[in-house]
């Protein structure tokens, strides 16, 4: 699949501050089945003619009902997207809470907080395992 046909899906890792980050925000699926009951970073595709930023901030009003302040882009190794699998791939970016209280409005059916050394305590999706790895390293106050 070429890259033009490659859809982009893009993700938030909501933390509790983009300075010195110690909890993350994971969402659990509810569909589709094969997906159902992993963890993951709440988000979604991107429409076409939609602008990646705009589409991440239109998911999270969608599916947990806040607003958010985005921060650093937690790059991958592919261009700085991550492969989740064939023709997708994610961006995701740091964020935190600018108005609401997440609730899972959609797709999810329990929104968690992990706190220190808990970040890679979910069974999240097979193709974010790497990422939460990349997470962690790059937030070192998210360790015990
Ligand atoms: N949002 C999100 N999707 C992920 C992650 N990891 C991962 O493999 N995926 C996969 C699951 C889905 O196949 C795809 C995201 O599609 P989605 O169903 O959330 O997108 P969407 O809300 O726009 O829904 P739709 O247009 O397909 O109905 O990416 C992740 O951390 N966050």
């Amino acid at each position: 699949m070429s890259e033009q046909q490659e859809r982009l899906v893009v993700a938030a890792a909501i933390v509790d501050d983009l300075t010195l980050p110690t909890r993350l925000l994971t969402a659990r699926r509810s569909e589709p089945p094969e997906l159902a009951g992993g963890w993951e970073f709440p988000g979604g595709k991107v429409e076409a003619g939609e602008r990646p930023l705009d589409a991440l901030h239109r998911e999270l009003r969608e599916e947990l009902g806040v607003a958010v302040e985005v921060g650093g882009e937690i790059t991958g190794p592919l261009d700085g997207r991550w492969p989740l699998g064939p023709g997708l791939t994610m961006r995701l970016w740091l964020a935190v809470v600018a108005d609401g209280v997440p609730a899972p409005l959609e797709d999810h059916d329990e929104l968690r907080w992990l706190g220190p050394g808990e970040w890679a305590a979910v069974p999240w999706l097979p193709a974010d395992v790497a990422v939460v790895e990349a997470l962690i390293a790059r937030c070192p106050s998210a360790r015990v």
